[in-house]
């Protein structure tokens, strides 16, 4: 029989760029229009990764500024991140590395399972972040990356598949991923 493996995800990035919406249209099958603040949630779901079955434990986390301190429950005991940006606020791009840089320095390590994520990606005529500038900075941080709308639940199971994939990739000292199955736009 399969084993069943647990696996933590923490999500992570400026205000309402989307990591709720992100999380609820793939846990709940459901977008919500209207914007409430998250505090912070952890919701539980499963998927199937490579014939076993994984169970997921993610955290929704506040939106955080550059002077929000890093919370040890996001470092410690995390497997991978999911890092979100809204592709229509630049400023929240620049937010993901500052995050990236954050968790490295507080884990003390040099290389984290990650993947980076363009939200809203149905905004078009709004789009401040190119996919070219998506694929720099995972491409630097050593990371997947995809874009996704929760609103028209385009990519967004995508993500989670990825973030399984950076965690085991990394687990089994298999660093060999071709970049077409570690970046996704569409
Ligand atoms: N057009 C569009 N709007 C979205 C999408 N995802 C989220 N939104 C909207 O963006 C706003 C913020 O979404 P949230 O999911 O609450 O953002 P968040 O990052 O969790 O926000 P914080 O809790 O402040 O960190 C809401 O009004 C959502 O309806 C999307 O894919 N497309």
């Amino acid at each position: 029989m399969p084993e069943v493996k647990r696996r933590k995800i923490a999500v992570l990035g400026a205000r309402s760029v989307g990591k709720s919406s992100l999380v609820k249209q793939f846990v709940e099958k459901q977008f919500i229009d209207s914007y409430y603040p998250t505090i912070e949630r952890a919701y539980v779901k499963s998927i199937a990764y490579k014939g076993n079955e994984y169970v997921l434990e993610i955290f929704d986390t506040a939106g955080q500024d550059e002077f929000s301190p890093l919370k040890a429950q996001y470092a410690i005991g995390i497997h991978g991140y999911v890092l979100v940006y809204s592709i229509a606020s630049k400023n929240s791009f620049e937010m993901v590395q500052i995050l990236h840089d954050k968790i490295i320095d507080y884990c003390g390590v040099t290389d984290i399972p990650c993947v980076i994520v363009g939200a809203k990606s149905d905004l078009h005529s709004s789009r401040q972040v190119q996919i070219s500038e998506l694929e720099k900075i995972a491409e630097a941080n050593n990371a997947a990356c995809v874009e996704t709308s929760a609103k028209d639940d385009v990519n967004v199971g995508r993500v989670f598949q990825l973030c399984v994939q950076e965690i085991e990739r990394r687990l089994s000292g298999n660093q060999a991923v071709p970049k077409a199955s570690r970046c996704i736009f569409q």
